[in-house]
């Protein structure tokens, strides 16, 4: 850019800069012309290096430089001067100043000074972007220099518990994790978010990181695990210093084009306020002079010329003409996009399913478009999340939800680093508005779960990826003492969070973390819900202070489990009585062709699901029929169960039509393969036409070979089973780990691990299988194919 201008251009400084040289040398002619004697803050001197301006700016707003006031300031000066220099005509010059010193040819009755006033912002486009770049324009080297003298280097690991003695060496069973507390009120929480996220070690990290470097980040994971926890723990490890307020100015060479500067945070408010007292004091002159004229139109026209009416009307045109005037002086006081005077740290901004307007920004529409009704447009720019977390952090949770459209100017903030600012609606007057650039320099922290990023803009992931990192939320973590500490802290968080639960008991929160254990489905770990553990200790916390008690006790834990059942949860009780009801639930008994299977609703609950088998002669080709809304990993399953049955069976099963039906599979449907055993054996049974133990349940996949292979949600399968009234359920050996029943079940059901098909016909058909039936055959698999060894199924459990 030129720092070269000529008298004609547009002023490069904020008004405030002028107004502080104006202190800085006051006016010596009294005409409201100043010297130039600060030669940084007066660009007409031809030479003012990008650096000065900036120093400069902040410098004269902030009133704190040697020759320099704030713009607030500015006005007290000016009184004193009133006061001493006793010359009443300052007040117009002080008006004039701000023009005076960037284009010396002022004369504050003259509307278009009070235009030029107002275009505080460099004609030359240039010119803002120069003290935007200035502003905007550190590197990431200079980030990472200017943090490392905070406190993200301190943030190697997280915290431990702080505030209660720890035993060092904690028996196995101790659930607090050799924690000395007697309620949560001994626990010390951590003042930054980033020291109050539990697990999560290689997300925690990550955003350290990506801090640090200014880097994006995508998060993918499970709801509730901290995406956005971590997201606003991130705003808190970013540099404040670098916060900056933006302003919009009216444009006197084209009102749809306002103008747009940045300057440091804080400065924006006095800046404006600065604005609106200037055209306070203007529009009080102003009237003064109104006055004036009326009371001498209506005298002469009453005294002279005898005539009041003709004198009244004289009046009312002198009255609009004023108000026309003062309309353009308040034009002139900027609009204050971007506010972060009163920010504690970088700013945060959540964007989770904005709307274009909220989330790139907006023009209001204006319905007195002319006649001098209208609103300024610069006064009816409306900031985007994009704009607000500048030198923040812009947060956008189930990324694919936004529209392709804003996905892609997303992009090019992104890319940019800053975005101009239009009407959203087409046909509003705002769409004909633009602004300047505003900058978006903000750090993107895109969220969601597997399906959001397969579903986001390539594009889009592609901008993060390249200039950041991905990082993918952990379900569970490993059930240490350390991590157990953790966790009674994080009960501690969400209490004092809340601000209105009582303290937990040390009893409390052992409930409350075997709840833990139990949700997360493996054993020797903790699930990493929080959101949904969070739930439980606001409930059982609820619960306490319904009953104004002091601390939340176990107790309150106990039965804040049984309220706070997930809606699946409910459904699946309500299921298994309604069977009941109907007797569709069979929990004795030998029948053919039907096996009690198990399934999982939702997250947290299981349902028994009946499988039942019909083999009759085929007309044609034979086939495996299977209905009762078979989803396609069931489908397969089938298929799986067939060709073991094919092989095995004497009978020529392709002239049989087998079918399959998952009974009152209704709504749940049948998601995943866990019912392949139910249906082996169902089928099975109806075969050989023996009879199926019905006090029996079972659940576990099949490998085309026999193995029984591990599945999900165990605990809760084997909990609907004994909930339904078997005594006996068969579950994958490889899933016996898992098993985390409540004690209440314990003494009801008898849980017996398998790992070969024939193990399961054995427990559950009638009788003893004769002699070379496909029964016994199949049973007689079972050595040989753990011999060959080369039927292992896959370790990770596979879905339910
Ligand atoms: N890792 C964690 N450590 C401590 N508390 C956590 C953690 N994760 C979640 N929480 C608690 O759960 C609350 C909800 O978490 P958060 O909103 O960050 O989840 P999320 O992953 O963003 O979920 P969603 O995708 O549904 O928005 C947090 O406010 C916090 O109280």
């Amino acid at each position: 850019m030129s720092n070269e201008k000529d008298a004609n251009d547009p002023p490069t400084e904020d008004p405030e800069n002028a107004d502080g040289s104006d202190s800085g040398s006051p006016d010596p002619t009294g005409n409201g012309e100043d010297a130039p004697d600060d030669g940084s803050s007066t660009p007409g001197d031809g030479t003012p290096a990008p650096d000065d301006r900036v120093v400069d700016e902040s410098r004269v707003v902030d009133g704190s430089g040697a020759d320099g006031y704030s713009a607030v300031d500015d006005a007290e000066v000016d009184d004193d001067d009133e006061s001493g220099g006793g010359a009443s005509s300052d007040e117009n010059a002080r008006s004039g100043e701000d023009t005076e010193v960037v284009d010396g040819t002022a004369d504050d009755d003259d509307p278009d000074e009070v235009w030029d006033d107002g275009v505080v912002v460099d004609g030359d486009p240039n010119g803002v972007t120069a003290g935007h770049e200035e502003t905007n324009g550190t590197t990431a080297k200079e980030v990472t220099e200017s943090t490392d003298d905070g406190d993200i280097d301190d943030l190697g690991s997280s915290v431990e518990v702080e505030g209660a003695e720890i035993d060092e060496d904690p028996d196995e069973d101790d659930l607090l994790g050799g924690l000395n507390i007697d309620t949560t009120a001994e626990l010390e929480i951590p003042d930054r978010l980033v020291d109050q996220v539990i697990g999560q070690e290689h997300a925690r990290d990550v955003i350290i990181k990506a801090a640090k470097q200014r880097r994006h980040v995508m998060m993918i994971g499970s709801p509730g695990t901290g995406k956005s926890m971590l997201a606003k723990a991130m705003s808190e490890l970013l540099p404040k210093e670098e916060l900056q307020d933006v302003l919009v100015y009216h444009n006197p060479e084209d009102g749809n084009k306002p103008k747009v500067r940045t300057v440091p945070a804080g400065k924006g408010d006095q800046i404006v306020d600065a604005h609106r007292e200037e055209a306070r004091k203007r529009n009080q002159m102003r009237s003064l002079l109104m006055w004036i004229i009326i009371a001498v139109v209506l005298g002469y026209a009453l005294i002279i010329v005898g005539q009041i009416l003709v004198g009244i009307i004289a009046a009312g045109v002198v009255y609009l003409v004023f108000r026309y005037l003062n309309r353009g002086s308040d034009a002139m006081i900027p609009n204050l996009l971007v506010n972060n005077g009163d920010t504690k740290t970088a700013p945060f901004r959540d964007a989770t399913g904005a709307h274009a307007g909220a989330l790139l920004g907006d023009v209001r529409h204006d319905p007195f478009q002319s006649g001098g009704m209208e609103t300024p447009s610069h006064d009816r720019v409306e900031a985007g999340a994009i704009h607000k977390a500048n030198k923040g952090v812009l947060f956008v949770d189930e990324i694919n939800t936004l529209d392709i459209r804003s996905q892609q100017h997303l992009m090019t903030a992104i890319q940019e680093g800053e975005f101009s600012i239009t009407g959203q609606s087409e046909r509003s007057s705002g769409a004909m508005v633009q602004t300047e650039p505003v900058p978006t320099d903000f750090v993107m922290i895109a969220a969601g779960n597997l399906d959001a990023m397969e579903n986001m803009h390539p594009a889009l992931r592609s901008r993060i990826k390249g200039y950041g990192y991905e990082v993918y939320m952990e379900d569970t973590i490993e059930d240490t003492p350390e991590m157990r500490r953790k966790y009674v802290r994080f009960i501690a968080q969400e209490v004092a969070k809340d601000g209105r639960l009582p303290e937990f008991t040390a009893e409390a929160v052992e409930e409350v973390i075997l709840e833990a254990k139990r949700r997360s489905g493996r054993k020797g770990h903790l699930t990493l819900l929080f959101r949904n553990l969070g739930g439980l200790v606001r409930v059982a916390g609820d619960i306490a202070r319904g009953e104004d008690a002091e601390l939340t006790t176990r107790e309150h834990v106990l039965s804040a489990k049984g309220r706070s059942r997930s809606i699946e949860q409910q459904l699946a009780d309500d299921f298994i009585e309604r069977r009941k009801d109907y007797e569709l639930q069979v929990s004795d008994g030998y029948v053919v062709g039907r096996v009690n299977g198990l399934a999982v609703m939702g997250e947290d609950s299981g349902i028994m699901l009946p499988v039942m088998a019909e083999v009759a002669p085929s007309q044609g080709p034979g086939e495996v029929i299977a209905t009762g809304q078979l989803k396609e990993m069931a489908q397969e399953s089938v298929s799986n169960v067939s060709a073991i049955i094919k092989k095995f069976s004497d009978e020529n099963i392709s002239e049989m039509d087998i079918h399959i039906q998952f009974v009152q599979a209704g709504q749940q449907g049948v998601d995943g393969d866990s019912a392949s055993i139910t249906v082996a054996t169902a089928v099975i049974s109806a075969l050989e036409d023996v009879g199926v133990d019905q006090s029996l349940a079972m659940t576990g996949s099949l490998s085309v070979r026999g193995d029984v292979l591990p599945v999900g949600g165990v605990t809760h399968k084997i909990e609907a089973a004994a909930k339904a009234g078997c005594t006996r359920v068969i579950i994958p050996q490889a899933n016996e780990q898992d098993v985390m029943i409540e004690d209440e079940y314990e003494d009801m059901i008898e849980v017996i691990p398998v790992s070969h098909i024939s193990e399961v016909l054995d427990i559950a058909l009638e009788g003893e299988a004769e002699k070379d039936s496909l029964v016994s055959r199949l049973k007689s698999i079972t050595g040989s194919a753990l011999k060959e060894g080369s039927v292992s199924g896959p370790s990770s459990p596979s879905p339910q």
